[in-house]
């Protein structure tokens, strides 16, 4: 068993280049029938409309659906993450196909066109608990969805400070520090709601595969459960485990 890839659109190569840099076998997903050979999922970031549409070609969503329904850790990242959420705003009109089950509501470019990608740094205090390294994390947005609400039994693991809807469209250069401050908004950016994961931002474009880790954590659990486990490339040496295929953001 390994970690498939949904390999329709999107950065599904450097998912699985980053799979590779940990030991882990990541199979591109393309066919219904190729979920039943993986005990996790990652849905990788690119264009959700896009990956909709490639999806309902390949009739994938019921195998995607129940995979979820299943209890199967699934983790979304960016356009992944809108296919997750039970809930979008800010679709093209007609709307879109999902997947859901992840209790929260996304907003689909919610920072604003591909000019408005930027790069910060997250706290990230769970994923320095379970799998160690600094408390944060450098998130690589580009044209990306924001979580707007979650659910009871959806929990926050980053959020990012933004102006605030109003004080992004304020001209006035009079406003002081403290109502700067106060306009402020923080929007959620990582999300788990049992074992399913979304994170709004691109880990498998850096160098840190620290999100990888923590998600075969989570399908490790599965995968004792089922008595399968996630196989590790064992042909590659240590030396080509830390070697990327790609180019990736230091
Ligand atoms: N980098 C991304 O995955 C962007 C997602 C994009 N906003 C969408 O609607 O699909």
């Amino acid at each position: 068993m390994a970690v498939g890839v949904l390999s329709l659109q999107g950065s599904f190569n450097e998912h699985i280049a980053a799979l590779r840099r940990i030991g882990v076998k990541g199979i591109e997903i393309r066919k219904p029938e190729q979920l039943q050979n993986v005990t996790a999922l990652i849905i990788p970031g690119g264009e959700s409309t896009t990956m909709a549409k490639l999806a309902e070609y390949h009739n994938l969503f019921p195998a995607l659906r129940d995979f979820v329904k299943m209890g199967k850790p699934v983790w979304g990242t960016c356009a992944g993450l809108i296919f997750l959420a039970n809930k979008a705003v800010g679709q093209k009109a007609g709307g879109q196909e999902f997947v859901g089950g992840l209790d929260c509501t996304v907003s689909r470019n919610f920072f604003g066109s591909q000019l408005q990608s930027f790069e910060t740094e997250l706290l990230v205090p769970e994923i320095a608990a379970k799998v160690g390294g600094p408390n944060t994390f450098r998130g690589v947005f580009i044209r990306a969805p924001a979580i707007l609400e979650v659910g009871p039994e959806t929990e926050v693991l980053a959020d990012y400070s933004v102006p605030s809807k109003n004080s992004r469209d304020s001209k006035s250069n009079s406003e002081t520090q403290e109502e700067k401050f106060v306009s402020e908004e923080r929007v959620i950016v990582a999300v788990k709601q049992g074992k399913l994961l979304g994170t709004a931002f691109h880990p498998e474009l850096t160098a840190d595969t620290r999100w990888h880790s923590y998600f075969l954590k989570m399908a490790g659990e599965v995968a004792e459960q089922s008595s399968t486990s996630i196989v590790k490339e064992e042909y590659l040496s240590d030396n080509q485990q830390q070697k990327s295929d790609l180019p990736i953001f230091q």
